[in-house]
């Protein structure tokens, strides 16, 4: 480790963000009925611009009626170049109660897009004699918010999590598709030639890279990093092959876009029976050789030593906070 310990992020779960447009005050009593452990009421994208007075009016009544049990409970508001943020902030500050957790920062492009909601979130905090902070999380979703990743990840100590936002991601880069998260057809390796007329081809993942920034933004700053959309949900098996990678490299959740993603994410960021058994035997077999005096040992025919500790700390605890 470095001189400066690494922060741990909020110990709660995370492995689904439900989303729900605020103009559709129909669902809320499903979302909060889903088993996902965080719920996002959403007054950007899904929120055609006629709608928003309306949706925020539908979001302020739903987070002070209905019982949202102990799940986390966010409210997207919209971008800072729009006309639109500032009156979400107001709004939902001034009018909800204590139950909203969390805002959540859309296209967060560098340090000072936080400071200026820190800003605004702080004043009406101590103009309403609100008592509980609200936190933040921000959707990394264009290229100057990867650009700026780590000082947005460092921007506040209201910052909780940070999610990867396809979509935007995808459109704010210049990449050639539709899709929204998930394999791209045209991303893909192919085989050395070697006189073989039928070469194989590998896709490959076109967002590891902007998911491992993320990771580390958040692992630094002691945040939680989450991947976000999956737009097809007809497609179960592309959704859970896109979690499993991000649980792979880190992130602990993933947003559903639909009720039925909710358990996929669920089975994904959850450690399996298996994976908590094997990390409390490598912890065992490492007991033992800190008995026998030595620093490493072997564990099913593979080394393990003092970071086998930390990785199986990393699966054990997780399966410890999730209960
Ligand atoms: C790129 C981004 O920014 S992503 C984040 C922003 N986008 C969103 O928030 C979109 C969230 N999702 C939705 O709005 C909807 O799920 C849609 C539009 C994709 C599909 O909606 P529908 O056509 O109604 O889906 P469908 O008919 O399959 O719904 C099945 C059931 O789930 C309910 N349902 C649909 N969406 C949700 C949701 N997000 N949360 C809870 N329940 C939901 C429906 O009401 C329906 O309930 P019922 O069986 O009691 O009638
Ligand atoms: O906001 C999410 C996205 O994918 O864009
Ligand atoms: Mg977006």
């Amino acid at each position: 480790m470095s001189f400066i310990v690494q922060p741990q992020a909020p110990a709660r779960p995370n492995r689904c963000q439900l989303f729900g447009p605020g103009s559709r005050p129909q669902i809320f009593e499903k979302m909060a009925g889903s088993a996902a452990d965080v719920i996002n009421l959403d007054l950007e994208d899904s929120v055609a611009p006629g709608d928003k007075p309306q949706a925020r009016k539908n979001i302020i009544e739903a987070i002070n009626d209905i019982d949202w049990g102990n799940k986390t409970l966010s409210v997207r508001i919209n971008g800072l170049d729009t006309p639109y943020w500032y009156a979400d902030v107001v709004e939902v500050l001034e009018q909800a109660g204590d139950r909203i957790d969390q805002i959540m920062i859309p296209k967060a492009g560098n340090a000072k897009d936080i400071y200026a909601v820190d800003a605004l979130v702080t004043a009406i905090e101590a103009a309403k004699g609100r008592t509980k902070p609200v936190g933040f999380e921000v959707i990394i979703e264009t290229a100057a918010g990867l650009a700026h990743v780590e000082e947005i990840a460092a921007s506040s100590p209201r910052m909780r999590a940070m999610s990867l936002g396809a979509a935007d991601y995808a459109a704010s880069m210049g990449m050639q598709t539709t899709g929204i998260g998930g394999t791209q057809a045209n991303y893909y390796m192919i085989a050395d030639h070697d006189g073989d007329a039928s070469r194989p081809t590998y896709l490959v993942d076109p967002w590891h890279s902007v998911t491992v920034a993320i990771v580390a933004a958040c692992r630094t700053h002691g945040l939680l990093p989450v991947d976000g959309p999956f737009g097809d949900f007809s497609d179960d098996a592309g959704y859970t092959a896109q979690a499993k990678r991000s649980a792979t490299l880190g992130m602990v959740g993933k947003w559903a876009i639909h009720p039925k993603q909710v358990a996929l994410a669920n089975e994904v960021f959850t450690p399996s029976a298996e994976q908590v058994t094997e990390a409390r035997e490598i912890l065992a077999a490492m007991e033992q050789a800190e008995k026998d005096g030595a620093g490493a040992a072997v564990y099913k025919g593979r080394l393990v030593d003092l970071a086998s500790i930390r990785q199986a700390h990393v699966i054990v605890k997780q399966a410890e906070m999730i209960g």
